[in-house]
């Protein structure tokens, strides 16, 4: 078995993979002050109540856009798994060409979410990925990764009019049953939803004119995808385990 872990602003995600099977995913908060131990301790329970054993994990690989946590999962790693894990970061193969102007500035999950996509679909492709940020990654038909768009996510966004105005409250990110809200509680679900819809749609719509490819596949993942997803025809396919897949996939290619 292989262990994927993902480490995200908001999240950390694990998957356990037998070859190209994902047998279990766990999702743990980000805990910046959390110590080795104590992400020792989670992950074992999660693995014991799953009935898998840190015996029968023959390596790792990690991808985090959290520096300060990146230790902490290593020395998790050595102390309870016994293995060194694999880094996405320089000196990695990942199979892609990025354009950016200084790859070691592109967030690992950007990469890694481009590799799974590369791989499961035809370029030339769009990821957009939900997460604590919103991010859009651009690959052109000879599989260059070329950058793209990030945009505040849907969490922070949220959050945000609710600690700047002293009337807004905090709400759950459902979908209203129409634009015009006639209280302060439908009014911010209508604005956040259907306007993150329009700013996806927007950004696409731009990016197809940029890359001159009209035809362009666009796959979303992350938590908030499918919410997003729902409210506009520019996304053509969820993937909810994108991350997870590429992770595998660049694990197997550094072998
Ligand atoms: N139902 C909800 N209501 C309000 N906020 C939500 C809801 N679901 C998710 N969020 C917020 O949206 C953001 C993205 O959540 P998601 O679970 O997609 O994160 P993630 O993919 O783990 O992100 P990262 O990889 O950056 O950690 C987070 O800030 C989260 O707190
Ligand atoms: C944009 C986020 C926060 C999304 O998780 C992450 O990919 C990141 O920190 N990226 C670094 C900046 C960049 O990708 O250009
Ligand atoms: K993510």
């Amino acid at each position: 078995m292989i262990l994927a872990v993902d480490i995200g602003n908001t999240n950390i995600v694990l998957g356990v993979y037998r070859k190209r099977e994902l047998l279990h995913h766990f999702r743990l908060s980000t805990a910046r002050q959390s110590t080795a131990d104590e992400y020792g301790v989670l992950i074992h329970n999660l693995f014991h109540m799953s009935n898998i054993s840190f015996k029968d994990v023959e390596g790792v690989i990690i991808s985090s856009v959290v520096p300060p946590l990146v230790q902490v999962i290593v020395e998790m790693c050595v102390r309870y798994i016994g293995k060194d894990p694999l880094l996405v970061g320089p000196g990695i193969k990942t199979g892609l060409n990025l354009r950016y102007e200084n790859p070691r500035e592109v967030g690992a999950d950007r990469i890694v979410n481009a590799v799974a996509a590369v791989e499961q679909y035809k370029c030339p492709l769009v990821v957009v990925d939900f997460g604590t940020a919103t991010t859009f990654d651009c690959i052109d038909a000879g599989a260059n990764y070329l950058g793209g768009a990030i945009v505040p996510g849907l969490g922070i966004s949220t959050e945000a009019l609710y600690q700047r105005a002293s009337k807004l409250p905090r709400i759950e990110l459902e979908k209203p049953k129409k634009v015009i809200g006639r209280n302060t509680v439908h009014a911010m679900q209508a604005g956040i939803i259907f306007g993150y819809a329009g700013q996806v749609e927007g950004i696409v719509r731009r990016i197809k004119q940029e890359m001159n490819a009209p035809v362009l596949k666009v796959i979303a993942t992350g938590g908030l995808a499918t919410l997003i997803a729902g409210e506009t025809d520019c996304i053509d396919e969820v993937n909810p385990m994108l991350t997870l897949e590429g992770l595998r996939i660049i694990y197997d290619r550094n072998q």
